[in-house]
């Protein structure tokens, strides 16, 4: 279907790349609202022929809702009902504060001196390419120059984010994707894990091995209810295939399940994987890829 026809997956996507896009742009929104509709509105009750009820008339609800939604957005966009760019006199400007925190030491804090505006005469008397920025875009070029030392926006170090791996140089000749998997800190404790191993997990762990190690490239399905040790199989069969200085990929479906295994990622992820599965897709990497590189030197992929 179209992109033009509203509600339709592509209309769908689209609208999301574009809030993505103006998140990218402007930074993530102070204000996520959310309109519903009332099917009791007075607007939609009185115009209901006799014995009608609002779930006999979605062509009036439609309507009426698109008209409010309409004014909705005018209001907030023409009366500036969510405020104003904040402009103050010299020490005027508005401070954050609990009530039940002393004054003073809210007068005290560090920073409670300054507001954006200060920052911006300060960076406009400081910087000469500050000069030429609007009010209105400085927070974006303010954040940018946290490489300075100052920024309005948070660090990325205080993200829970995979560290970065600085000491990767592509003079090596290894793909970063390879160089990265490699560097996987190894494992010990769970390698001893194997002789712990229930029946059930020896079994499938002797034949997953026995698979790899005959390069057989077999396919595994690894099934049981909850809490029946599928993933402490995995991390051993990683452990154990790591500390052979083979490449053992870890992915999974959603982030929070990549993020028990060791080295896991979400498969979205590491097979590239389309956001949308529209008929023809194709995961996005080509064959000279590092990825490419990286899937055909592993020697197991959960
Ligand atoms: N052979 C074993 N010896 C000792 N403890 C085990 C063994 N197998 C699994 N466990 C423990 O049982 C618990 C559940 O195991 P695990 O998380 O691997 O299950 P799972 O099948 O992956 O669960 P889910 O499907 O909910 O993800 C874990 O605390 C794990 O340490």
């Amino acid at each position: 279907m179209s992109p033009s026809f509203i509600g339709s997956p592509r209309d769908m996507r689209r609208r999301y790349m574009d809030a993505m896009a103006l998140v990218r742009k402007f930074g993530k929104p102070d204000i996520f609202l959310t309109m519903t509709c009332n099917p009791n509105w007075d607007e939609i009750r009185t115009e209901l022929l006799p014995g009608q009820t609002p779930q006999d008339r979605p062509d009036l609800v439609v309507r009426v809702f698109h008209a409010k939604l309409q004014e909705l957005k005018h209001r907030l966009t023409k009366y500036d009902i969510l405020g104003k760019l904040q402009l103050h006199l010299l020490n005027m400007h508005m401070v954050a504060f609990h009530e039940r925190q002393m004054v003073e030491r809210v007068v005290n804090r560090p920073g409670a001196d300054r507001s954006m505006l200060t920052a911006y005469f300060e960076a406009n008397r400081l910087h000469e390419e500050a000069r030429g920025i609007l009010y209105r875009d400085f927070p974006e070029w303010y954040t940018c120059q946290s490489g300075k030392g100052k920024s309005m926006g948070k660090d990325i170090k205080t993200f829970p984010l995979p560290p970065i791996i600085d000491t990767y140089d592509d003079a090596i000749g290894t793909a970063r994707e390879v160089y990265e998997e490699e560097s996987i800190e190894l494992a010990l404790a769970d390698a001893v894990l194997k002789d712990s191993l229930n029946e059930e997990q020896m079994a499938a762990y002797d034949k997953i091995m026995s698979a790899v190690k005959t390069d057989q490239g077999r396919l595994f399905f690894v099934d049981g209810p909850g809490g029946t040790g599928k993933t402490y199989l995995y991390r051993v069969l990683l452990a154990t295939l790591r500390n052979q200085g083979k490449i053992a990929v870890a992915t999974a479906t959603s982030g929070i399940a990549a993020s028990i295994l060791p080295g896991g990622r979400t498969a979205h992820s590491r097979f590239k994987i389309p956001l949308t599965i529209d008929d023809g897709a194709v995961c996005c990497f080509t064959e000279q890829s590092g990825t490419a590189e990286l899937l055909r030197k592993s020697s197991l992929i959960i």
